[in-house]
């Protein structure tokens, strides 16, 4: 996959050299008992290979290979790709200071990015030397097509038709919402904690909003060129392409680029084909969702709305890292939206920053104005006043990880 990304920076995952490095504090491992990032590894990882496991009628070679990994990831020490791997070089150099030693120990955005590769490796997602009947069969794709026919998205596209009379102002505030709490609804997240997917019910709340310079950077009727860069299927993709559908519309964008997966990751992760499957159910749907598919769809073929994905975006790397041409790309957009956890994690780094760190200051090598919209399920954030923070630690609530809180942080 690689030429297009950096493979130098591999001993980076495990190290902390790089610039700017001084002041940074170390990255996130899953060593310490108790912590979300050990948790992840150690159960929502194994609980997903079973899962996987059962959704497929996979065949021996495949249950072996599970078996294999599911040892590995538990008890083990972390192994390299066998040569014969088409992305064999790449993560040899972003692995260099990983293999060998336990999988708590290395850093945990690198650990689960190679986690998923390794998981579509075992279930023959890639294929052997070019062949093998499951190349290219999406293993959480049963998890993705429940979700899409299920009774939530037929719910929230029913509610598209109450706001189609809206105020501009209102529709716009509506919408921005649901993409930003579409990522609650993340599958890698429901794997291990059915009590925090419940957390739907408990009252949420944004621990900083700056959607007012969202809007201030994408006035009505400008050239602009959004740039999305898309999180989870289904429930988050569709809000996220009603969304965009409302920026072109009301002309707050010519032209928007969606950024996917090129494989499976993280569980929900989007992908084209679920772009299109998102893009079916909307346009198949009654009502103001069909609109909005039949809008989308002709944007697809105007170039209005253009998808597109980059190796980058499965590799285990920040942002900071990220190739040239991919800088370029977002360079050119008026405005670059990262939808999620792990590309929040990715674009602020994955340490345990001090949560009034200047969210300005840890994305000023971001190449243009940049906003997260994400709901916070794991220990990183940066951006937040004092007083909140405060508040928040006093709650005694689990705030960083639950989903229960949400942010829009934008950079100009
Ligand atoms: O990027 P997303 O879909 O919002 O979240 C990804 C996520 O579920 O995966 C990681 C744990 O596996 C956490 O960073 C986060 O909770």
């Amino acid at each position: 996959m690689g030429d297009r990304v950096p493979r130098t920076v591999g001993g980076r995952a495990g190290a902390d050299s790089g610039p700017a490095a001084g002041a940074r504090p170390p990255v996130i491992t899953s060593d310490e008992p108790g912590s979300f990032a050990r948790g992840v590894l150690a159960d929502r990882h194994p609980a997903l290979v079973q899962q996987v496991r059962a959704a497929f009628p996979y065949g021996r070679r495949e249950h072996e290979a599970l078996d294999a990994l599911l040892d590995e990831i538990t008890d083990g020490a972390v192994r390299p790709l066998a040569p014969e791997d088409h992305d064999h070089a790449d993560w040899a150099a972003w692995g260099r200071t990983c293999f060998g030693r336990s999988w708590f120990e290395v850093p945990f955005l690198w650990a689960e990015s190679y986690f998923y590769r390794r998981l579509l490796g075992a279930v023959g997602y890639f294929g052997s030397l070019g062949e093998g009947p499951w190349r290219g069969v999406d293993p959480f794709a049963p998890f993705k097509r429940a979700e899409l026919r299920g009774d939530a998205v037929e719910e929230e596209l029913r509610a598209l038709d109450a706001l189609a009379d809206a105020p501009a102002a209102e529709r716009a505030t509506a919408l921005l919402h649901a993409s930003l709490w579409g990522n609650r609804a993340d599958l890698g997240f429901r794997v291990s904690a059915p009590e925090r997917a419940a957390a739907e019910d408990v009252v949420s709340a944004l621990v900083a909003d700056d959607s007012a310079s969202l809007w201030r950077l994408l006035p009505v009727g400008g050239p602009s060129t959004v740039a999305v860069v898309a999180d989870n299927a289904g429930r988050e993709l569709i809000p996220d392409l009603v969304l965009i559908d409302h920026l072109l519309a009301h002309r707050h964008a010519r032209r928007v680029v969606l950024h996917v997966k090129p494989y499976p990751y993280y569980v929900s992760d989007a992908m084209t084909a679920d772009v299109v499957d998102c893009l079916r159910r909307l346009t198949e749907a009654p009502g103001e969702a069909g609109r909005i598919g039949g809008r989308l769809w002709r944007a697809m073929g105007t170039g209005d709305l253009e998808v597109r994905t980059h190796p980058f975006f499965c590799a285990p790397l920040p942002y900071e890292e990220m190739p040239d041409d991919l800088r370029g790309e977002f360079a050119g957009a008026t405005l670059t939206v990262l939808k999620g956890d792990l590309n929040y994690r990715r674009l602020v780094g994955d340490r345990p920053w001090d949560a009034t760190t200047p969210f300005a200051a840890r994305t000023a090598y971001f190449p243009g104005a940049v906003a997260a919209l994400r709901t916070l399920k794991s220990d990183v954030v940066v951006g937040l006043e004092r007083t909140a923070l405060d508040t928040l630690e006093h709650s005694g609530a689990a705030w960083r990880t639950s989903g229960t809180h949400a942010l829009i942080q934008v950079r100009a």
